[in-house]
């Protein structure tokens, strides 16, 4: 009997439910198939916490991911909430609970499917070969840096402040080297060194680090010429370390390598095992209860649960297998559709992909 793993599961807003729906058939599924056993709990996080506890980030929400092995996220957000400062302030909502995890290291893999390079806006040639991963600084950078309004001759001035340390810069790199030694050992090194002391600070300690990983190829990119590269040759990267804004950009656009931003998984990681497993998509609320969402990067944030949190590769090659079968066979949601009249629907998508789960 293997042990039980507890999962704290926060649909949140939009599209999240739904996805995250979907992400429950195949921990289920996995049960079946292999033996493991899941405890899940809900809990509401986001705009709907807001609206039933008057904050995004209840403290038993809090409590329950502590208590966890790993979170199952969906997404939060939506045109109700983001007027209101306090959904998306760092100390609290989706930021707050990124920082109180500890989760300072986001792992976004971008995995182009061969039957899906027709999705794409690339050439196939261009995309040949491309399977990436970019690994985002997420506790730190703008996003966390002191900010604040007064009042000028010129109206108001609004001010973000931009600060990383050495030590919340070595330890993202030493992770991103570390996955770099797993892969083709080939790491990209994103920053604006030309311009930003936070940049600058970067590449000194990225230089350093590369000292301990000599078999890994180090390159330094500039950001604007990397989100350039990244269609120009993004089968050359393998590995992209960047900072919080950056990666955050990055990755939305390295999506659009994969066919949608409804592909892309991700894990988000401190020193320890724990993690917490989400889309990089948002809420999506163009398209929310329409019930045409893709819930494939909710379904591969699950796989990635399972490699890096669970060590369970079996259950993970099997999600991952099957993804790659339902999408060989032809069936796609609307945002991978080249012909939207035969789209399948949410639910439609998440069965056949259980269905396609072997041991
Ligand atoms: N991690 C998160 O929870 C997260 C991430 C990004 C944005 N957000 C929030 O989500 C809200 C909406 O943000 P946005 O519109 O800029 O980004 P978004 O990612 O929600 O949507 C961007 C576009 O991609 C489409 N899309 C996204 N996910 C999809 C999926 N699974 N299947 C098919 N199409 C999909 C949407 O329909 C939309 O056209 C905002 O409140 C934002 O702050 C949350
Ligand atoms: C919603 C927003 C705060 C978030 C971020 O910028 O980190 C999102 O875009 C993401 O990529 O997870
Ligand atoms: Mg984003």
């Amino acid at each position: 009997m293997s042990e039980v793993k507890k999962i704290a599961v926060l649909g949140g807003d939009g599209i999240g439910p739904e996805v995250v729906g979907e992400a429950l058939k195949v921990l289920k599924k996995t049960e079946e198939l292999f033996g493991y056993k899941f405890e899940t709990e809900q809990a509401l996080f986001g705009g709907i916490a807001i609206d039933e506890k008057g904050t995004p980030l209840p403290q038993e929400t809090l409590d329950l991911c502590l208590a966890s092995d790993a979170v199952l996220l969906g997404a939060v957000g939506g045109p109700k909430w983001d007027s209101n400062p306090a959904a998306l302030r760092p100390e609290t909502g989706l930021l707050g609970i990124r920082k109180a995890l500890g989760l300072f290291s986001n792992i976004r893999p971008a995995t182009v499917f061969d039957c899906l390079k027709d999705a794409s806006t690339l050439k196939p040639e261009v995309l040949e070969g491309t399977d990436l991963i970019v690994v985002r600084e997420l506790t730190g950078g703008i996003y966390f840096g002191e900010k604040s309004r007064r009042d000028t001759e010129n109206g108001q001035e609004a001010i973000d402040t931009c600060v990383y340390n050495e030590k919340e810069v070595e330890r993202i790199v030493r992770q991103a080297f570390d996955i770099a030694m797993t892969r083709s050992k080939r790491l990209a090194s994103v920053d604006k060194a030309n311009v930003l002391e936070t940049s600058r600070l970067w590449r000194e300690v990225v230089i350093r680090v590369a000292a301990d990983y000599p078999e890994v190829e180090l390159e330094h990119v500039l950001v604007d010429n990397c989100a350039m590269q990244l269609l120009r040759r993004p089968a050359s990267f393998d590995v992209i370390v960047t900072e919080n804004m950056f990666g955050d950009i990055l990755s939305d656009e390295a999506a659009m390598l994969t066919g949608s931003i409804g592909m892309l998984s991700s894990a988000s990681l401190g020193e320890g095992s724990f993690g917490l497993y989400e889309p990089v998509h948002g809420s999506a609320p163009d398209i929310a209860g329409q019930g045409i969402s893709n819930p494939i990067a909710t379904i591969l944030s699950v796989a990635l649960m399972f490699r890096l949190t669970f060590g369970y590769h079996d259950a993970a090659q099997a999600i991952e297998d099957a993804v790659k079968e339902v999408l060989d066979a032809g069936h796609r949601t609307g945002d991978i559709a080249v012909d939207k009249s035969k789209a399948i629907g949410t639910t439609a998508m998440g069965d056949l992909i259980i269905a396609a789960m072997k041991k």
